[in-house]
């Protein structure tokens, strides 16, 4: 039996509904000669690693009580007493990574699957890049800091995979990967990119208002963090910006076009995250509501877009025939359209659920079992 010991970074909802989805598959998992050992998992305050991190890691039961805890808002430590690990505070974090990527690197190997949403995780991951582990990212920040950075995580290109960064499950990166590594050269990509604005423009349509789709887009597990992540548009330039270096433009967040939906005064240095959702919010209904309206009575719709061509990268909105391939999504679909040399007139299209936590742990679960042959 093949094992793949992993560290989970962030039990939040994609963390999570990683766990539950290893749990689930288990059976699956070990007619293909496969077992997933967990064995660290931690959030923004603590790390909790298996005694045992050569044998067994953690039971099935321990992780399911670790997610119990986490849901119920409670600290990573409180489940410490059901399970054979060992607690240590957010200092020694790091350094207990590196020595289980030492320990293990010369053995099984190991993987670091980063599901937090911090972009402080960058250094641990290369660290552990560096001494030979596996990376697995949903977290879009790490890959989207200095460029320097992301050369360094991407140039171990065969033990790092971050598909659920772009499109959630969708095999949008695997795709434009396909195509560079057959010499297809890319020369544009469109796309919505973000599910939680695809939600947002979609039920907008349907009459509602901005502040209540919003908080619900939250509740569906769509949105960041702090949904403003997704409404200034950062997200979906993080987004852009990973496609774009895969393109091997050296750019950054700095140089790309965003249109935010907020104007300043709602943003993170005035408000809290609460009092933005609570309260905030509901300012911005009625300029929606009849940005909506407008674009209608010209058959139009509302659509925040993604365009990747010629060295640059923009995302904004754009208004569109309700009958185009963009115009027709609804919900939290994604669509990219990739062009290229063999995809010149007709482009390559992939569309999908573009987020919750379903299908976005669902796609981070694939990319650990896609690197299977580098464990032992
Ligand atoms: N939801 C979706 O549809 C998609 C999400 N993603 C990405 O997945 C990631 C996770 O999203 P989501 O689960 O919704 O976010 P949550 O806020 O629910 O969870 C984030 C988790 O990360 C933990 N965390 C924060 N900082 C650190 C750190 N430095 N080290 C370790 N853990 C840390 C948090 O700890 P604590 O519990 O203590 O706060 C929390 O447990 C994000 O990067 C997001 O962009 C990608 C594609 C789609
Ligand atoms: N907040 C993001 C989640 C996936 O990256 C989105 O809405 O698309």
């Amino acid at each position: 039996m093949k094992s793949i010991p992993i560290i989970l970074l962030g039990c939040g909802g994609v963390g999570r509904q990683l766990l539950h989805h290893i749990i689930s598959c288990r059976s699956i998992h070990y007619k293909q000669g496969i077992v997933i050992k967990v064995v660290g998992v931690s959030d923004s305050r603590s790390l909790l690693v298996s005694d045992d991190i050569m044998l067994t890691g953690m039971e099935d039961e321990f992780l399911a009580a670790i997610c119990h805890a986490k849901s119920a808002g409670s600290p990573l430590k409180s489940p410490l007493n059901l399970g054979h690990c060992r607690l240590f505070t957010e200092k020694e974090a790091v350094e207990k990574i590196v020595a289980t990527a030492s320990s293990l690197g010369g053995t099984t190997g190991l993987a670091v699957v980063d599901c937090s949403a911090s972009a402080e995780t960058i250094d641990v991951l290369k660290h552990v890049s560096s001494l030979g582990s596996c990376v697995i990212l949903a977290n879009k920040k790490p890959l989207t800091c200095a460029i320097e950075d992301f050369e360094k995580l991407a140039f171990h290109f065969r033990r790092i995979r971050f598909e659920s960064t772009v499109g959630a499950g969708l095999p949008v990166i695997a795709s434009v990967t396909r195509l560079i590594s057959s010499g297809d050269p890319i020369s544009r990509i469109v796309g919505s990119l973000s599910g939680t604005l695809g939600y947002v423009m979609s039920e907008l349509e349907d009459g509602k208002a901005f502040s209540e789709i919003v908080r619900a887009a939250k509740s569906l597990g769509y949105t960041e963090p702090d949904p403003r992540d997704d409404l200034s548009g950062m997200d979906i330039a993080r987004k852009g910006l990973i496609l774009a270096r895969l393109l091997g433009w050296r750019i950054n967040l700095a140089d790309i076009k965003i249109e935010s939906l907020y104007p300043s005064e709602f943003g993170p240095d005035s408000m809290s995250t609460e009092d933005f959702l609570a309260k905030g919010l509901s300012h911005l209904d009625e300029k929606l509501k009849e940005r909506v309206a407008t674009a209608s009575l010209k058959g139009n719709v509302l659509r925040y877009v993604c365009v990747i061509q010629d060295l640059r990268c923009n995302v904004g909105i754009q208004e569109l025939p309700k009958d185009s391939a963009l115009g027709r999504l609804r919900g939290s679909d994604n669509v990219v359209e990739i062009y290229s040399r063999c995809y010149e007139k007709s482009p390559l299209v992939i569309q999908g659920a573009g987020a919750g936590n379903d299908t976005t742990a669902a796609g981070v679960l694939a990319d650990i079992i896609d690197l299977q042959d580098l464990f032992a």
